[in-house]
């Protein structure tokens, strides 16, 4: 049995990676917050809905996915149960160090997925208490194996994994709603321009991720000598676009 602190974007995107690729949802326990959000969510995916933290009291695993303002309260409640239990954070202020600290003698994990967690492509990076056991990882690895990638990482790569697989999915986002808009400029329904650029990043990174080849040598497949493409790729240069990814990255790190 596993339970779930909060089910707004990431929690609701994790339970629902888990439901729609095969774990059972009467294995699941949400507690909510304050919306009728996680209601409406077990309306659809059929999992058990509780009021208090301590009716996770039941559970191996609780997932916590708060916000960092609602985090300690959270904490505060869980430590009368905790004992036993693998606690795992997706709040992205807690530290493995924090959750001793407020936990106790409790084994504790700090996970940053990404929203393709919904649809089982996700990438999630791990980092755990020194006192988790090969075992107790394998535990962890086979609920969230139902939702993609599993990665573990010293803690110190926590963030910036978190930032590159956790916020870029919003990054690609823009990215193809301004290719979609170019394509609309230049004629195309918004329907054909967002199934096109949408179809071409799956594809493109279906190629990146089979492909022997590394990135670079994907992209000078594509430009043909004096073709169109690399008139493209000299205005992404040209407009900063590589700068505009690294700074996204810088902004997302530095608080
Ligand atoms: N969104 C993402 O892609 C990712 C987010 N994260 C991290 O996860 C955390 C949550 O982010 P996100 O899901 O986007 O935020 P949301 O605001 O969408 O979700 C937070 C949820 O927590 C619920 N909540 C608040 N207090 C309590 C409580 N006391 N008991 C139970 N539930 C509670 C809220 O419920 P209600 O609204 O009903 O009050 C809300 O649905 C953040 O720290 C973020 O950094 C990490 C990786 C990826
Ligand atoms: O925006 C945020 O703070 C979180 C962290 C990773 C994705 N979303």
């Amino acid at each position: 049995m596993i339970g779930f602190i909060g089910a707004g974007s990431i929690g609701g995107a994790v339970i629902t990676g888990l439901v729609k690729n095969g774990f059972n949802s009467d294995d699941i326990i949400v507690k909510g917050g304050r919306s009728n959000r996680t209601e409406i969510l077990s309306d659809q995916l059929g999992f058990q809905v509780v009021k208090k933290v301590k009716q996770l009291a039941e559970t191996d695993i609780i997932f916590i996915a708060v916000g960092a303002d609602a985090l300690n309260s959270v904490l505060k409640e869980l430590k009368e149960i905790a004992a036993g239990k693998l606690i795992v954070a997706f709040t992205g202020s807690a530290s493995v160090t924090h959750l001793k600290q407020v936990l106790g003698d409790v084994k504790v994990a700090h996970a940053i997925p990404n929203t393709p967690v919904k649809v089982g492509a996700g990438f999630t990076g791990i980092t755990y208490s020194d006192d988790f056991t090969a075992e107790d990882k394998k535990k962890i690895g086979s609920v969230l194996g139902y939702t993609g990638q599993l990665v573990e990482v010293p803690e110190n790569e926590l963030g910036i994994l978190g930032t590159v697989a956790g916020c870029s999915p919003a990054f690609l986002d823009v990215f193809i709603e301004a290719l979609s808009d170019a394509g609309v400029k230049h004629g195309l329904s918004r329907k054909l321009a967002y199934d096109a650029a949408i179809g071409m990043a799956i594809g493109a990174s279906k190629l990146a991720k089979q492909s022997d080849l590394n990135v670079s040598a994907l992209k000078d497949e594509v430009t043909s000598p004096g073709g169109s493409t690399i008139r493209g790729v000299a205005a992404l240069e040209e407009y900063g676009f590589r700068n505009a990814v690294i700074k996204a990255v810088d902004a997302a790190e530095n608080e």
